[in-house]
Parts: structure tokens; sequence; C-alpha cells
């Protein structure tokens, strides 16, 4: 997000979705995640007017793992998405929003056979296919309940995207997914396409999260598509669709230049062509599956400025009354962000701190060496582009209660999942006696 971008009232103050960013702290407190829904919608308009214009046959699945909540799995049906789920737990919080189960797919290297029942039972639209163990786990449940599925499968197309190494997923030395290079793949197909129970739709890779480029997007594209033509030639089979996965990058800060949603579905479609033509395929139906793209520049994580310790010749720290427990990206993988102070918007930068969170870890620093106004304990500090895989990778260490999830859209504001207490921090406990 550029900061230049966001709304300030005239008052100095932050202004979320309509709402002045003081007005929800003073109503919901901090920690705070708030998620403004026209962004969210409009980042998913991007994604559909580029596909749309590529003139390509298409589906937009929402990674849901990015942010997953009742009312997310709303949004994303209103807005008319499919979604991808990877865990039962996922499952089943998109099935009490109502989302419609023809419309989800289903992901992991290791779904569970209560999971695989559970996604079977639910008529799931398509389970995505990760290693021979679950095909043969898949072929148990569909004969035990008498029914079919459709599937894709998953492959390891040995590209090695450029990004974060705990986020890269195609490259050939990877947990999930069956190897192309190997002949895995080709045999998988072979076996899937000998069981009656199951119809395989097309075939899936997802090389990797938070990529600024589109050249991993183009192997991909160019891989799948020989592979295509090769399983024609050799197997008398050619997938209907193509899913690409997500991994489309956003601006954390100044220093992060992503290319837009249409600049890379424009070099995909033109990849896609040119594949086609090569290799006299027909054109497949694309899927992606975009998560940080959606709800990544929707969110703000909203912090109480408490204590401060200033050393003699460093910087000081600037401690918030939350940190890696509602947003772990730092700590895991030095992710950067933006920060500014949501109650002074107009104050000029005077010093330099490090964010640091409450939690005991030195590690748990949210932002390092942030530029800000001079603040008091009390200021309220917003950090920006917070919406994926922040609130969903929270946890409670240190026996922090999770923040507030609100939404905001139109001047209005909702819960949409509430602050946990300190009785729902024990209430899976049991006394030993
Ligand atoms: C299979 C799959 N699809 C989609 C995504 C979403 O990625 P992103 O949030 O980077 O778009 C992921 C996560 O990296 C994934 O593993
Ligand atoms: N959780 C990662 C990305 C998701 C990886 C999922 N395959 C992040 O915060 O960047």
């Amino acid at each position: 997000m550029d900061k230049q971008a966001l709304r300030v009232n005239e008052q100095g103050h932050l202004v979320l979705g309509g709402v002045d960013a003081t007005r929800l702290v003073q109503a919901y407190g901090t920690p705070l995640v708030v998620y403004d829904v026209a962004v969210i919608r409009q980042q998913i308009q991007e994604f559909q007017s580029a596909l749309r214009h590529s003139g390509l046959r298409y589906q937009i699945s929402y990674a849901s793992k990015a942010f997953a909540a009742v009312a997310m799995y709303q949004v994303i049906d209103e807005e008319g998405l499919h979604a991808d789920v990877v865990s039962g737990g996922e499952l089943y919080t998109a099935l009490q929003a109502g989302f419609p189960a023809s419309n989800l797919s289903f992901h992991g290297n290791n779904k569970s056979l209560a999971e695989l029942e559970m996604a079977v039972e639910n008529h799931v639209g398509v389970i995505v296919l990760d290693n021979f163990h679950e095909i043969d786990l898949l072929r148990r449940v569909l004969l035990a309940h008498k029914t079919s599925c459709n599937v894709m499968l998953r492959l390891t197309p040995g590209i090695t995207a450029h990004t974060h190494r705990y986020i890269q997923t195609g490259q050939v030395d990877s947990k999930f997914g069956f190897d192309v290079d190997s002949g895995q793949a080709t045999r998988a197909v072979q076996e899937v396409l000998a069981i009656p129970q199951m119809t395989i739709i097309g075939i899936h890779a997802h090389i990797g999260s938070q990529i600024f480029g589109v050249t991993g997007f183009e192997l991909l594209v160019k891989k799948l598509m020989a592979l295509s033509a090769q399983w024609r030639d050799q197997l008398d089979f050619t997938p209907g669709i193509l899913n690409l996965g997500g991994g489309f990058g956003i601006a954390y800060t100044a220093a992060d230049d992503p290319l837009t949603p249409a600049d890379f579905i424009q070099h995909i479609a033109m990849a896609l062509r040119e594949a086609a033509d090569q290799h006299q395929v027909a054109l497949p139906e694309i899927w992606i599956e975009p998560g940080r793209a959606i709800v990544g520049p929707a969110g703000y994580n909203l912090y109480s400025v408490g204590s401060r310790k200033d050393i003699p010749n460093l910087t000081p720290y600037l401690s918030v009354d939350g940190g890696m427990g509602d947003n772990i990206r730092p700590a895991l993988y030095h992710a950067k962000y933006a920060a500014v102070l949501a109650n002074k918007m107009d104050a000029p930068t005077q010093e330099t701190v490090h964010l640091a969170g409450k939690y005991c870890e030195s590690g748990d620093v949210l932002v390092d060496h942030l530029a800000l106004p001079r603040s008091e304990p009390g200021d309220l500090i917003a950090m920006l582009d917070t919406g994926a895989y922040g609130y969903s990778m929270a946890s409670n260490y240190n026996r922090n209660p999770r923040p507030a999830v609100i939404f905001v859209e139109d001047g209005l504001a909702k819960v949409v999942v509430r602050r946990e207490t300190y009785a729902d921090l024990v209430r899976l406990d049991a006394r030993y006696e």
C-alpha cells in the first residue's frame, strides 16, 4: 500500500473503509485486525477483469489459508469466486459459511483419511491429489461410499521461484506434489486414469508465494503444456484445466514493485497461446489461486503504543500490545512492513524506532528501523498490508488472546471474529488430579 494513498480525516486520523481508526479502537480495543472489504472486492475485480480480457476460459479460486473466517468465505462467494481449502478446519469453516462445496478445491500434502471422507461426504468440487498414498486413500474412501469425484493432480514442476526459501514450492526438492522430471507425475496420471471412481479434470502446480516476476509462471505454463502434449501422445489424455496456483506478490514497503494482476495474466495468456500453437494442444481452461493478493492489501493491524526503551547511541525500542502472536511473518520470514502513527497522521517524522511486540522473544520485532513522528503511550500504530497470513497464522503464544477481526465497508464496522478472552484460553484445559 502506497502511504500516500491512505485516507486521513481533518483530525489527522487514519480512516479505514470510511471509519476513523481511533473510533474502531475505542469500540473494539487493541490489538485489532481490520479489513477494508472494498479493497478485497477491488483486488478480486482486478483479477476478474484481467482474465476476462485475456479471452481465456478461467476460474479464480481464493487460497483461503491467507485468511479464513466465515465472513471471508461469504464475501468470496458473493464475488462469485471458488475457494481452496487445505484442512478439515478450513473446509468446515467454508461449509459453516454456506459456501457451495462444489466450488471448493481441497489441497494438502498429507490429507488424513477423515479429511478425505469429509470432502467426499460433502461433495467438494475437486480434490487435488498430492501423492501416491493419497490416491490409494481416496480410492478406498470412494469405494466405501460407492461414489466418485473430480480430482486434479498437484505436480512439482522443478521451477524455483524467486522468493523466500520457506515459501518456494515448485522446486524438485519440495514436499508438495508429484515430481515431473523423474516421471512420477506420469505414473500418477496413469494410476488415476485406471480408477473409474476418479475423473481427472486438470493438473495443478504452485511455484511459491510473494512472487514479483512473471518468468516463473511463463516457465510453468510452457512445462505444463509440453507435458499435456506428451500425455496426449503417450496416454491419450489431455488435461482440460491448468491450475497455476497463486503466488502473486504485493507491495509491503516502498522497496517492493510487484506486477499488477493485469500484467501477470497478460504474460500468462501469451505464454499459453504460444505453447498451445507450438504443441498443437487445445487451449485449456486456466485456474489461479491468489491468496495474498486478494486479502493482503486490505488488512491493517492496529496496536496501542506502550513502553519505550532508549539505549545510548542505538535505535530505541517502541513496544506495542501485539506482536508475533498476531503477525509472525516478520519473525518467521524477516518480512518487512510499513506502519504509521494512525492518530497523528499529519505529524512530521521525527525519529527512527524498532517497533517491538510484547512477546517474550528478542525476535518479536514487527518493524526494524521504522520512521515515525514522536509518539507517547496510548498512541495508535497501524501496520499496513497485514491481511494475508497474519491472523491466519496467529497463535496464543505466551497465552495472549488473539485479537478481534473487524470488517469495515461503506462507513460501517462489523466484528467478524470476536476477540478471545482469558476464559477462551483455558477452555480446552483440564485439571490434573
Ligand atoms: C496450493 C496453493 N495455492 C495457492 C496459494 C496461495 O498463495 P498466495 O497467497 O501467495 O497467492 C498457496 C500458498 O502459497 C498454495 O500452497
Ligand atoms: N505463509 C506464507 C505464504 C504461504 C505459503 C503457503 N503455501 C507467508 O506468509 O508468506
